[in-house]
């Protein structure tokens, strides 16, 4: 027993000095362009190269930002659950540190070992969610905290997304999974926006007639008449998540707003505009709109006006669960330097605006990096009101920073670039 807890003290040791050696380093961000070029012609051996610097670099600049959360939270089952499968993951992919890549066995056993993290960490959203409903049940939730978990889920779940996506294209282009014709990985050159549209709205619109047996229609128009180029190089998959969880909120609103004793609802709308750059998706509903109060909350992990969903899933009301929509999807719309945008005017409905980038050179990763800035940011207690009014909640929630990675990056290089 003795010898075990010995070993294990010192593989934890072990764990931790790398943990520090490789959260010394910035991730290395990609564009769309370097991925399709990189996907078209690089070998096993060098995704292989990059991936195994690159990625324990990801995980170690996350694993660090887990220490600067508050300490109650920390010890919630579900966080202390999460924490355990990043460490896990971590110490599988120090096995390939250093070894060669001459031989191919490494090479399919660093792709199983792929596999094997991208499936423990599947349920990582919904765990780390459950996590934050233990700390709210179990404790009141000041408004540092909440800023403090705010600030690290909305990096935490980009971090996640972009380590999924390392994992997808490796996994695709050199495993033995089945490739989607014409994809470079889970890119499509040509995504196909409009397909896209129509898959995420007869999918939303699904779920919608199980549950109010009703829906509205949709219309699509196009600003740019035939000119507007329905492609862009982007991951289907992303763009798809972010639609559907509009098209979800969008029908919701409208059905309630209307009442399910009509069958006669105001069609839901999408407009396509394609500039020079960002191409643009708007989706507009008649569905009530937002109270301006409530707006500044639509992003927060900790809103929702659905029913709290149950934890075996079996019973979550299937347009609505965690409030987790808007925020996650504008995290996939700013992973490749978009946006999502909501406006509202209450009585009347809701526009959501998408904007991808048009141009996929000038679309790049965004990345948290662990780093000064980031340790200050959990620190700095939130700003006591200097305006009257205690009801600007913008005023409590500490922005989303895209540009941190940028202002304090001194004394930190890039490992695999
Ligand atoms: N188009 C809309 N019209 C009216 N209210 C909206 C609209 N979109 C979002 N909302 C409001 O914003 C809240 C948060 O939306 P969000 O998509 O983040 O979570 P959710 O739909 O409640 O749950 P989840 O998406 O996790 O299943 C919704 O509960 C709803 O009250």
């Amino acid at each position: 027993m003795r010898i075990y807890r010995v070993l294990y003290r010192q593989a934890r040791a072990l764990m931790e000095q790398r943990l520090d050696y490789y959260s010394q380093f910035n991730p290395s961000p990609l564009s769309m362009q370097q991925f399709t070029d990189f996907g078209e012609n690089a070998t096993n051996r060098d995704s292989f190269l990059f991936l195994r610097k690159e990625l324990p670099v990801r995980l170690a600049n996350i694993m660090k930002e887990f220490h600067l959360l508050p300490e109650k939270l920390l010890h919630m089952p579900s966080v202390c659950d999460v924490r355990d499968l990043y460490r896990m993951s971590f110490i599988d992919l120090l096995e390939f540190e250093d070894g060669s890549c001459s031989n191919s066995s490494i090479l399919d056993k660093f792709t199983d070992t792929l596999l094997k993290i991208r499936n423990r960490h599947k349920d990582v959203v919904m765990t780390m969610a459950q996590g934050v409903i233990e700390l709210k049940d179990a404790h009141s939730i000041n408004a540092n905290t909440e800023a403090n978990i705010q600030y690290f889920l909305d990096r935490f779940y980009m971090n996640r997304i972009s380590i999924r996506m390392l994992i997808n294209q490796h996994t695709i282009l050199f495993g033995d999974g089945v490739h989607a014709q014409n994809h470079i990985g889970c890119i499509d050159p040509h995504c196909d926006v409009v397909r896209v549209i129509e898959d995420a709205y007869a999918n939303a619109r699904f779920l919608c007639d199980q549950y109010y047996l009703a829906s509205p229609e949709l219309v699509i128009k196009y600003h740019n008449g035939d000119k507007t180029p329905a492609s862009v190089v982007y991951v289907p998959s992303h763009l798809y998540h972010m639609l559907f969880e509009l098209f979800k909120n969008s029908m919701r609103a409208v059905v309630e707003h209307y009442g399910t004793s009509t069958d006669v609802f105001p069609p839901v709308e999408v407009l396509l505009v394609m500039g020079h750059e960002d191409l643009t998706i708007k989706l507009s509903d008649l569905g009530g709109g937002i109270p301006r109060s409530q707006m500044d909350l639509l992003f927060n992990y900790m809103y929702s006006t659905a029913p709290q969903p149950a934890v075996s899933g079996l019973d979550t009301p299937p347009l609505a669960g965690y409030g987790y929509g808007l925020p996650l999807s504008r995290l996939y719309a700013r992973y490749f330097h978009g946006d999502l945008m909501l406006t509202s005017c209450e009585g009347y409905g809701t526009d959501a605006i998408i904007f991808l980038k048009a141009l996929s050179s000038e679309a790049n990763e965004l990345l948290p990096v662990y780093n000064k800035t980031c340790q200050r940011q959990y620190s700095t207690p939130v700003q006591t009101h200097d305006w009257s009014s205690q009801s600007h909640s913008a005023m409590f929630i500490r922005p989303f920073s895209t540009n941190s990675r940028n202002k304090h990056n001194q004394g930190k290089n890039s490992l695999s670039g």
